[in-house]
């Protein structure tokens, strides 16, 4: 089964980021951070600026969006789980982020991630992706798909 592709968008001012609470569907009841999956003819940048919108009402300029890197995300127990994650920062937007119906938008100081209410890999790629040079990592799930079987990085 051919992983879906996602995007991730990490806000950043100051030294904080904009993560949020998923309330509804995948990863309900995590911190996570904003984005979700790119449709089809839909170029990576374009994704990541609707995914923003739709989620946070933010408006974000594909020009502003900073590539970092790459997360597959590979579930043994649940390939149609399986993701390929496009990972962009930004710095300069529009407006202030809301409250939507799938996300409540959150900023957390860039040294106290929550990672205990995240996904339980993000501990392994958010904290280098975040502050680092271009990465890129691929995360096993374990058979639970919550659980870390093993995370390597190029
Ligand atoms: N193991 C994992 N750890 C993590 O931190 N984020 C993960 C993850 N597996 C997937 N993701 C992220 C990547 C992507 O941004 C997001 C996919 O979320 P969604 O299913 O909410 O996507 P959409 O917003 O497109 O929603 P739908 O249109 O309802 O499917 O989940």
């Amino acid at each position: 089964m051919t992983a879906a592709p996602v995007t991730l968008v990490f806000l950043l001012r100051e030294d904080q980021v904009l993560l949020g609470l998923k309330k509804t569907g995948f990863g309900q009841g995590k911190i996570v951070g904003i984005g979700g999956h790119v449709e089809p003819g839909e170029s990576t940048t374009a994704a990541a600026v609707r995914e923003v919108f739709e989620e946070t009402s933010v408006r974000v300029e594909e020009a502003e969006l900073v590539f970092r890197g790459t997360v597959k995300f590979r579930f043994p127990a649940r390939p149609d789980w399986d993701m390929d994650t496009s990972v962009f920062s930004a710095t300069r937007w529009l407006g202030t982020p809301v409250e939507t119906e799938e996300i409540a938008p959150q900023w957390h100081p860039l040294e106290e991630l929550p990672l205990n209410s995240m996904w339980q890999d993000a501990e392994h790629w958010l904290p280098a992706l975040l502050k680092g040079p271009e990465r890129h990592f691929t995360v096993l799930m374990a058979a639970d798909s919550e659980g870390v079987e093993a995370v390597s990085a190029e």
